[in-house]
């Protein structure tokens, strides 16, 4: 049954800015976090405590934790490759503590060697401590799981193989299950094949997709996740974004696409689409491009013509 509510988990601030070339002003990014908990996203997955060798967009992660002033009720979450990542995390105390950590792994061995440089049986070996220490300081762990429909260096990634990290993350202790197809090569009934077997080891609320919309499949991918109960996706405002490690990867899917499907469908998901759609002018004026998303770009214009 196709479920009444949705979470959509923006992940604009973090995936969305990783991979822009020029340095984004820390101000800005905490301006665009305030923008979209305004417009009603309770879940923000705001920066990653990665290397700034390897990704240098990211280094100012514990200012943009600093300066995000926290709605109560919301959910903020950063990525961590590994222990020092989550020690920068939790260094800071209160003031820059997140509620949520991310563990990212590959599907595929050649992409876990070019994201975070090991192979996936290091990864587990790499994260499990994290999750532990991650648990212990009382903080969700979600996993990202990358490359789940097809990898840019291996080509095709099985079901087996997503069920495989599926499981070695459960072992470990990881929360919730994220299924992303990082280079947007799913299609629906492909969705659901690795979609069941996620829902073989963790309850419908603690899996989540992922879509990138390099290939214009995303929408159809989530209403594919839709019809088996799933109701938690990562977004991101206009539609920003790629991985460094995927070329030619683009953005997520549009955080205002959703929405607006998801209205359409009569599924709350507690955000104002007019707000959505302001946030996603605000970043992409900052980034100097229009918004990628369909949705944002086309209210944007009926606004200039109403005012016109
Ligand atoms: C995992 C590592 C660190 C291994 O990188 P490495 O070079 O093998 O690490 P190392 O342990 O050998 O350390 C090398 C240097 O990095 C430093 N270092 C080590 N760790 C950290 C840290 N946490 N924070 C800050 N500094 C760190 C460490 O201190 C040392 O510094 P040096 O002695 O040379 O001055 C590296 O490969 C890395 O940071 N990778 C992250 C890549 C990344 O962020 N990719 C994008 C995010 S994933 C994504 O976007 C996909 C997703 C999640 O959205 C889902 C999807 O669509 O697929």
């Amino acid at each position: 049954m196709i479920p009444d509510r949705v979470t959509l988990v923006e992940v604009g601030p973090r995936d969305g800015l990783q991979n822009e070339k020029q340095p984004v002003d820390t101000a800005v990014k905490i301006d665009l976090v305030h923008r979209l908990q305004a417009a009603g996203l309770r879940e923000i997955e705001v920066t990653s405590y990665v290397s700034p060798k390897w990704v240098p967009q990211m280094a100012d992660n514990a200012q943009v934790m600093a300066g995000v002033y926290r709605k109560a009720g919301n959910r903020y979450s950063v990525l961590v490759p590994n222990m020092l990542g989550l020690q920068a995390a939790l260094a800071g105390g209160d003031a820059t503590r997140p509620d949520e950590v991310v563990v990212f792994g590959a599907a595929s061995q050649a992409f876990s060697r070019r994201n975070i440089n090991c192979s996936i049986e290091e990864s587990i070996e790499r994260f499990a401590p994290v999750v532990a220490a991650a648990r212990e300081a009382g903080l969700k762990v979600r996993s990202a799981i990358s490359c789940a429909l097809g990898c840019p260096y291996q080509g095709e990634v099985t079901p087996d193989e997503v069920e495989h990290l599926v499981k070695l993350f459960k072992q470990i202790g990881v929360h919730h299950c994220g299924v992303a197809d990082t280079i947007g090569v799913g299609t629906p009934r492909k969705v659901q094949a690795v979609m069941e077997r996620a829902l073989k080891h963790y309850p419908v609320q603690e899996v989540s997709g992922h879509f990138h919309d390099t290939y214009g499949q995303a929408l159809a991918n989530i209403y594919a996740c839709l019809e088996l109960g799933i109701h938690t996706f990562d977004t991101s405002v206009a539609g920003l974004g790629g991985c460094p490690y995927a070329k030619g990867a683009t953005g997520n899917v549009a955080t205002e696409d959703v929405v607006f499907m998801l209205q359409g469908m009569g599924i709350d998901t507690g955000i104002d689409l007019d707000a959505l759609v302001d946030a996603g002018g605000f970043i992409s004026g900052v980034l100097g491009r229009p918004p990628v998303s369909r949705a944002g770009k086309a209210l944007l214009t009926k606004r200039a013509q109403v005012a016109a």
